[in-house]
């Protein structure tokens, strides 16, 4: 017979149950009452969280209750036939087979042969009970000595366990594809619950891997897209159908190609302190103190507390600066407590810090060679286009090559063709060397960071229904009064301009709100009367909720509180050029009469890609789902006295049709050329087929930040057999002919981070 060492499930674990059930129906019924799918999804995930959590806390308070482990001492040692593998024979002889317990339950027996003690892991908690039932039934191995029974693992083993998981964590670890440097060694993957150890890792988990290292890696993603679009365009063709540039690759080399050649990457002109826009979470610290800073993990890995941006390489000095007031604010002048996801609870959400600068910023990159032969002579002759004349802005200057990233069979001619634009034969040379760019052993970190903004937005997301806000509105209006003027005075006293604020009410469970959450002027916002609950619109007390100017390519753009303009102003112009001149050329106004070509920007924002090529063009034709981002759009043709843009709010899949009958056919347009940058998702397959279908398009620049949806979306564009929706656009009867890639490059708009910007050109 066997003794029973310990009861199971003491009441303390009853107690943790409870209050995991209570905090599992708080997130239900948000589940319950959300309101969109984004909602639901949210709340969903919540209470995945909130689960794994309380289940990792039990645990950890109870290992003895909650283990699927079970140590049996009293068995026999000193003698090789009782090692794990003889407790396994003499488990599977004396309880195995009861139909109550398989062999499958028992998932891993432990036993040295030198020691009395065993442990089993079993399959689940309730089969820990029927080995006990059953082990209490038989005789024990050793006659006349009673075996002990005792729930959980066995210190004797502990060691050995941890050893185990350690090797198991640096498989995932590996099997994640973790770069070195990127997390510590044997590290957990993504999914794991674990406190990050530096906000860094959360944010730019590529601080600590030198550029040169980060643009390489950049340069192997864009690469493999590459190849995978010759991929899918071979696996749609026929193979006598296959398109010249498939059989021009295949007749140079039997592996597959990347799709075209790829320049090499352009690098950021700022590496440090680059964001214009810094998203701060109001949270707890590790010391429970309330704080403005960014997640540390997330949410998901049971994450949920905050760090100080301060460390990060990314964020610049006037959102660091802000970020540390409104901590400062919350911790001593504070009312009202900031928002608790895991209870649905709190009023301080979010501190979105937006800059406006008045002139772009672009230092132009200086060679680690250069900078080591005379560091002091380099850094002062180092020149920055402070204002640079955006068409005679040489974006190649930016470029970053590779042996590898240059690798493919190409012909000539693909090379000659790939090579950047209007180069005269005097200057091929020199435009050649430039398309070789600068090497990646030559690229240096040493480049100044971004000045101080000439403007600063501050976008406070509270819950308008957190219930002390709702009883006591005048604290709400006092807390949020207050928290402005405590972030005026620390920008004063960091010598930057005085915000401006925009107050949005979101009470979701994810700080995402849709786009149509309410927000006002921070006027409106603490105007007696206001109550909290009702929110209010943009328009709300006539001042709008409130704009930042920024400048790109020479062009001002006014940027509602919550609208997409890229992150990164410098890289950007760099961006748009090469956009520009791959799609109309590198001609300007000043040139004689305008050209006639018609220019249609797909998603596009706030119409910055179409308005900085407005002058090259007869007409721009913007489109985008987001409504206010397309009224900024029209704001900022006015702004900047452009007359030939149209923009049309709606989305592409919905409007692209009818914008392509009632202009591409136009006759005045001697050529339709299409540019488009979508969201991480890429294009939907009806935009695809209306690109595709539309034999005006002749020229095509695909700009993403999602390599695997380029590499999708290009291979639908490029394969012979279009998805035929909805006719081929225009009155063609047969498609008209696929587009063909050109050449593409690679773009740095995020250092410290894993994502990469992609320009292609496809022409037909
Ligand atoms: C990567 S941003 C590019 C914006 C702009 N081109 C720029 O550089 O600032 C993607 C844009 O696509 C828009 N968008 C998302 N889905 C869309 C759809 N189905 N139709 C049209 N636009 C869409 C978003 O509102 C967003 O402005």
């Amino acid at each position: 017979m066997a003794e029973v060492a310990a009861a199971a499930g003491p009441p303390a674990a009853v107690d943790a149950a409870a209050r995991l059930r209570k905090e599992l129906s708080f997130v239900q019924s948000l589940l319950k009452s959300g309101q969109s799918l984004s909602e639901m999804v949210a709340a969903a995930n919540a209470s995945v969280a909130v689960a794994a959590k309380a289940v990792g806390e039990l645990r950890r308070a109870h290992p003895e209750s909650c283990s699927t482990e079970l140590t049996i001492r009293g068995l026999p040692s000193g003698s090789d036939d009782w090692d794990w593998r003889g407790l396994k024979r003499w488990l599977t002889n004396t309880i195995v087979g009861d139909n109550r317990l398989s062999a499958k339950s028992i998932r891993h027996v432990e036993k040295d042969a030198d020691k009395d003690v065993g442990v089993l892991r079993l399959a689940n908690e309730d089969q820990i009970k029927v080995a006990m039932d059953l082990l209490a039934t038989v005789d024990p191995p050793v006659a006349g000595s009673a075996l002990t029974l005792q729930r959980g693992p066995a210190p004797e083993y502990s060691g050995k366990k941890d050893e185990r998981e350690n090797r198991k964590r640096g498989r995932e670890g590996e099997e994640q594809g973790q770069a070195q440097g990127e997390r510590p060694a044997g590290g957990r993957g993504p999914k794991a619950p674990r406190a990050a150890p530096n906000v860094c890792e959360a944010t730019c988990p590529l601080w600590r891997t030198p550029y040169p290292e980060q643009l390489r890696g950049k340069l192997a993603t864009v690469v493999g897209a590459l190849g995978k679009i010759t991929d899918t365009v071979e696996r749609r063709t026929h193979a006598d159908a296959k398109p010249t540039w498939i059989q021009t690759s295949r007749a140079l080399s039997r592996d597959t190609q990347p799709a075209c050649p790829l320049l090499g990457v352009l690098r950021s002109p700022v590496i440090e302190a680059y964001r214009n826009k810094s998203e701060f979470t109001c949270g707890m610290d590790e010391q429970e103190r309330p704080s403005v800073g960014f997640l540390r993990g997330s949410f998901i890995d049971g994450i949920t507390c905050v760090g100080s941006p301060n460390v990060t390489r990314h964020t610049s000095k006037a959102a660091i600066a802000m970020a540390d007031a409104a901590s400062d604010f919350l911790r001593q002048g504070a009312q009202f407590p900031v928002w608790d996801k895991r209870y649905g609870s709190g009023f301080w959400r979010l501190v979105v810090v937006r800059e406006g600068r008045r002139r772009s910023f672009l230092p132009l990159p200086l060679a680690a060679s250069a900078l080591a032969a005379d560091e002091a002579g380099a850094r002062a002759g180092q020149q920055v286009l402070a204002d640079p004349t955006f068409p005679a802005l040489d974006p190649w200057r930016y470029l970053v090559t590779s042996p590898s990233s240059a690798s493919g069979a190409y012909t000539e001619e693909q090379w000659a063709e790939a090579l950047p634009d209007g180069a005269s034969s005097e200057t091929r040379s020199r435009e050649e060397g430039v398309a070789r760019g600068m090497a990646l052993e030559e690229v240096c970190e040493a480049e100044p960071a971004m000045p101080p903004p000439d403007e600063l937005l501050v976008m406070l997301q509270v819950n308008p229904q957190y219930s002390r806000a709702l009883a006591e509105p005048e604290l709400a209006r006092a807390d949020l009064r207050n928290m402005a003027a405590a972030l005026t005075a620390a920008a004063t006293a960091a010598g930057l301009p005085a915000p401006s604020f925009a107050v949005q009410h979101h009470h979701g469970v994810s700080n995402a709100a849709p786009y149509d959450a309410p927000i006002v002027h921070l006027d409106a916002a603490v105007r007696e009367g206001d109550a909290m609950e009702t929110g209010g619109s943009g328009s709300a007390g006539g001042e709008g909720p409130g704009y930042i100017h920024d400048s790109l390519c020479e062009l001002r753009f006014r940027i509602s509180p919550t609208a997409f303009f890229q992150v990164n102003s410098s890289a950007t112009c760099v961006l748009y050029k090469v956009v520009g001149d791959w799609a109309v050329g590198c001609g300007s106004s000043s040139s004689g009469s305008p050209p006639s070509t018609l220019l249609l920007d797909v998603c596009c924002g706030t119409g910055t890609i179409g308005l900085s090529l407005a002058h090259r063009v007869a007409k721009v034709v913007g489109v985008d789902s987001v409504e206010s981002a397309v009224e900024d759009a029209r704001a900022n043709a006015a702004l900047n006295g452009i007359t030939n843009a149209e923009f049309v709010a709606g989305k592409a899949e919905m409007a692209l049709p009818s914008i392509l009958a009632q202009h591409a056919e136009k006759k005045e347009y001697s050529e339709v050329v299409a540019i488009v940058d979508p969201p991480r998702a890429g294009l939907h397959k009806s935009v695809l087929a209306a690109l595709r279908g539309c034999g005006r398009i002749r020229r095509l620049v695909y700009v993403a930040c999602n390599p695997e949806s380029l590499a999708q979306n290009v291979g639908a564009l490029c394969a012979p057999n279009p998805e035929r929706r909805g006719g081929y656009g225009g009155h063609a009867k047969v498609p008209p002919p696929p587009f063909r890639p050109v050449k593409a490059v690679a773009m740095d708009l995020f250092p410290h981070t894993h994502h990469v910007e992609s320009v292609m050109l496809l022409e037909r």
